[in-house]
């Protein structure tokens, strides 16, 4: 096989039938939160990365388990062709369900895929192979006020990775590794900003009007809200 070979690969789900929309920020951004949101105003499946390779690591037999706890606890990012097969196995399942409502007739289906891409080689494997996605859903805030929910979040999650050590150095990982999947999609003009510093409800209001405007076709390049 030739280096190129990749680029001539059809991708398993065909965008016109299957909206992938990628949800990126920081840690503690509130991707999760505005997911689940989402999810109610538009009938979309909901899928994170984190929470399936938590599933994986803790399910019985997995020959993946300590290699993805020992990747999430130093805030590394997993080999993707493990969160890949997962998200794509995923997916599948959706669409087999047969669901119903405004964007599941006929095959169609839309995700949104939360957490992911976190490195550049996810990002153009999942585009290639998988499905290539529609925008990217970027929230922003400052580190303080990520650490600051992450902390708070900690007392009640039972995550090993939100206590201050796993925190910093999930930050360094999304500075290095992250910010450059934003500027490759930058460049496509894929990407929809919004300041996720305000309040819960008023970060959803940002986040459905991108939705919505996405879904009218009027979001060509690169918009913030
Ligand atoms: N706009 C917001 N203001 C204050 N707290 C928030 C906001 N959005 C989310 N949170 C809280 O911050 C924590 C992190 O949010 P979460 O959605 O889990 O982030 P992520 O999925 O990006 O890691 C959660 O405890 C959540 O309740
Ligand atoms: O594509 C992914 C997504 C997540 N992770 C791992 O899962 C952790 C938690 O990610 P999640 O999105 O659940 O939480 P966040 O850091 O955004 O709060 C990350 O730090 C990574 O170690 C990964 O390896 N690959």
């Amino acid at each position: 096989m030739s280096a190129h070979a990749s680029s001539s690969v059809t991708p398993v789900f065909d965008r016109s039938k299957v909206t992938v929309i990628f949800v990126l920020g920081g840690p503690g951004a509130g991707k999760g939160t505005q997911c689940a949101n989402l999810v109610q105003d538009f009938g979309f499946c909901h899928l994170s990365a984190g929470d399936l390779l938590r599933a994986e690591q803790n399910r019985e037999g997995s020959q993946y388990g300590e290699m993805i706890r020992t990747y999430i606890r130093e805030g590394q990012i997993v080999p993707m062709e493990v969160t890949i097969k997962l998200l794509e196995n995923a997916m599948r399942a959706a669409l087999d369900e047969k669901r119903t409502g405004a964007g599941w007739e006929d095959g169609r289906g839309r995700f949104l895929i939360d957490g992911f891409p976190r490195k550049m080689d996810q990002a153009v494997k999942f585009d290639e192979e998988v499905c290539t996605s529609s925008l990217v859903l970027f929230f922003t805030t400052t580190e303080e006020e990520m650490l600051k929910r992450l902390l708070k979040r900690g007392e009640t999650s039972g995550r090993e990775d939100d206590n201050e050590e796993s925190i910093k150095k999930r930050f360094r990982v999304y500075n290095e590794q992250t910010m450059p999947v934003i500027e490759h999609f930058n460049k496509q003009h894929k990407v929809a900003s919004v300041d996720a510093t305000a309040t819960i409800e008023e970060v959803h209001q940002k986040a459905k009007s991108v939705i919505e405007k996405l879904f009218a076709g009027e979001i060509s390049q690169n918009v913030t809200v």
